[in-house]
């Protein structure tokens, strides 16, 4: 998958979504550990829409299990449908009880097997300081080919702040994705594009959102047209 310019996943745990999703969104994002039986819906697959695979961890929001989690999305690499995974940027540095080794195969893996890598970062406390949200955005743009940060917004000077990191870090050469969750901060998922953010999340129904604050993947797809991100 290229991030050179804007990438709209519809977010998902059911892959029979993508019918619904083609017509807005650029990709898939499989929420993995949301799924039932994750990889034997990969060998199902055969959708038209490229596949971002995600198998988010406990201590990040997500619901996979520790055990074996980074083997699974090793797995996922090997689909042809999937040219992207989502690997949490703490794991290249040995938090969360990850082996930061394991990490790094799963990382080199994905580059032998020509799939990005998105190192992220969700912080579901609030926004970090300025220096430190620049730092934290930098630092996963370095772990990975895209570096997303997801923070929660309590006002708009968090959403400011996200989009003001997110627009150095990429005029730096990085490539970052960035959205605030949150009330305060769901407008940060239409504009960050506009100040260089690269992926976008949205659930084809409202009802299935992954995250707080999320716009359906229509209503995502108009705003971000509309103000002509990239
Ligand atoms: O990390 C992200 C971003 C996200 O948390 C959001 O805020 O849209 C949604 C998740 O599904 C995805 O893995």
């Amino acid at each position: 998958m290229e991030f050179d310019s804007f990438v709209l996943a519809a977010s998902t745990a059911d892959l029979d979504d993508e019918a619904a999703a083609r017509d807005d969104a650029d990709a898939v994002e499989f929420r993995m550990d949301l799924a039932d039986d994750p990889l034997a819906a990969l060998d199902d697959y055969d959708g038209t829409l490229p596949l971002l695979a995600t198998n988010r961890a406990t201590w990040e929001g997500g619901e996979a299990d520790d055990e074996g989690r980074l083997a699974v999305l090793a797995e996922a690499v090997d689909h042809d449908a999937v040219e992207a995974v989502d690997v949490e940027a703490a794991c290249f540095e040995g938090r969360g009880g990850v082996d930061a080794a394991e990490a790094d195969a799963l990382r080199e893996h994905a580059r032998e097997s020509g799939v990005a890598v998105v190192a992220s970062v969700h912080d579901f406390e609030g926004t970090a300081r300025p220096d430190a949200l620049r730092e934290q955005l930098s630092a996963a743009c370095d772990a990975g080919d895209v570096g997303k940060l997801a923070t929660t917004a309590t006002d708009r000077g968090d959403a400011l702040a996200l989009l003001q990191a997110t627009y150095a870090v990429a005029a730096d050469g990085g490539t970052p994705a960035t959205m605030a969750m949150g009330e305060p901060g769901r407008h940060t998922r239409a504009v960050a594009p506009v100040y260089g953010s690269r992926i976008g999340y949205a659930p084809v129904d409202p009802a299935d959102a992954t995250a707080p604050g999320q716009y359906d993947l229509g209503t995502l797809r108009t705003l971000v047209d509309l103000l002509g991100g990239d």
